[in-house]
């Protein structure tokens, strides 16, 4: 059968310039290479995931899916596909090898797989000679259409994260599936402040306005680490510049309060400059071992500035002290993502590289965790994101999250990007 890309256009993302982009640079292109598309524009929430599940049952596999929008699409189509698969019995899920065209407003996936607009091909082709005049801006975004077109096969899988919300009155939830982020505390309670302010700052700014709004704020939980599939629980440690035996918590629970938690499996990422899990780059998983995710976490109990504020002046001014330490802290993952290699003073002051205290950031690297709210009556503690979308823990619940296991049969099913 003759190869078919199907282009999923979703015209709400971003600033509504995805069907432009295809119909002036996508579109022309596979005609000048003589490849065959079906072009699917989506009309709605979720639509994504309709179009998604329709290829599935209609097309032969591997096939070929460029995403014409922001992180948001590829995760609707991600959800459809695996959803159709769970709902048919006899459907295999197939090998979908995914190109990323960055139409939506983070592209958060794309800044991760070409953190750079890749070296020009040298060799005399006619793909070279067509896109002769295409300027920088536009051949960076078709990067993946590109390495698409000029190598066979996508080295990277992508792995998918499934969470289940439970609670003890309900059923537990469909698995929720995510590919960029997984996230509780400071960054759900962001991503649910900011969706209110989406119509009146259409831009990033709606991100840092919620976070001034959730800096202070203390989540109110316990966490489990789960190991990988096979191999044990790391973290990151400063001083030797590599994974060790977990250092900051006896047994496998973190205690809270959090002000951060974020667990990501591929995008060290989640904007071009805000580089939250910079170890998936410069320490990444070996690629042949079970699939793994990364876990960011800050406890502001671990300050010793905050310790200090809390006894003497209570939860007010622990609060404040938090806020001014997270908004530096995080200043670092605008700067390469310094700030896993930060370390807390003796007693009170700036933090220090590398410095000879306690880490301010634990960085851990397994195979999934549990959630588990220790305060049923604060609600900005049961929000979980998946990519974005929002989902609540239920009182007296808990979010069970894991990477998908691809199988020991190395079954090339499952979702593939090319970097
Ligand atoms: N025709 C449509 N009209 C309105 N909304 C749509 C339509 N098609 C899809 N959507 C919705 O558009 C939303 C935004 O898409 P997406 O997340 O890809 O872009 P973004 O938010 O701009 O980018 P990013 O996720 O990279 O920040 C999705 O949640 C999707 O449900």
């Amino acid at each position: 059968m003759p190869e078919v890309y199907h282009l999923i256009v979703n015209p709400a993302a971003g600033h509504g310039k995805a069907p432009e982009f295809v119909q002036n640079h996508v579109v022309p292109l596979l005609h000048h290479l003589g490849i065959a598309f079906e072009l699917h524009e989506t009309k709605g929430v979720r639509d994504a995931g309709r179009i998604g599940a329709e290829i599935l049952t209609t097309t032969s596999f591997p096939v070929k899916v460029v995403i014409a929008g922001g992180d948001g699409t590829a995760h609707e189509m991600i959800e459809g596909v695996l959803k159709a698969e769970r709902d048919k019995k006899d459907q295999a899920l197939g090998r979908w090898e995914l190109v990323i065209l960055p139409l939506g407003t983070a592209n958060a996936l794309f800044s991760s797989l070409f953190p750079q607009p890749p070296e020009p091909p040298s060799e005399p082709s006619s793909l070279v000679s067509y896109l002769s005049d295409t300027g920088p801006d536009v051949l960076y975004q078709l990067s993946s259409l590109l390495a698409s077109l000029k190598s066979t096969t996508p080295a990277r899988r992508l792995p998918i994260t499934l969470t289940s919300l439970e609670s003890p009155i309900s059923p537990p939830t469909e698995p929720i599936q995510s590919h960029i982020v997984l996230s509780t505390a400071l960054h759900a309670a962001i991503l649910s402040d900011s969706e209110a302010l989406r119509s009146s700052y259409p831009g990033l700014e709606r991100f840092k306005i919620a976070a001034d709004q959730n800096l202070g704020v203390f989540f109110k939980a316990d966490v489990r680490l789960i190991p990988p599939h096979s191999g044990k629980i790391k973290q990151y440690d400063p001083s030797v510049g590599n994974w060790v035996d977990p250092f900051t918590f006896g047994e496998d629970t973190l205690s809270g309060p959090f002000a951060y938690f974020l667990s990501t499996t591929t995008t060290p990422r989640l904007e071009p400059s805000f580089v939250i899990s910079p170890l998936l780059a410069t320490l990444p998983p070996n690629p042949s071992d079970p699939p793994t995710m990364d876990i960011i976490v800050l406890r502001p109990l671990r300050d010793p500035a905050v310790r200090s504020a809390l006894a003497s002046r209570g939860d007010e001014a622990a609060s404040e002290t938090w806020k001014s330490r997270i908004r530096q802290v995080m200043g670092w993952a605008y700067k390469g993502g310094g700030h896993v290699d930060l370390t807390y003073p003796a007693h009170r002051g700036e933090t220090e590289v590398k410095g000879g205290g306690e880490v301010v950031v634990e960085t851990f690297r397994c195979g999934g965790f549990e959630w588990v709210p220790t305060d049923a009556e604060h609600e900005p503690s049961h929000i979980v994101c998946a990519d974005g979308s929002l989902h609540t823990i239920e009182r007296n619940g808990k979010a069970t999250v894991q990477v998908m296991d691809p199988g020991h049969d190395n079954s090339d099913d499952g979702f593939w990007v090319w970097a």
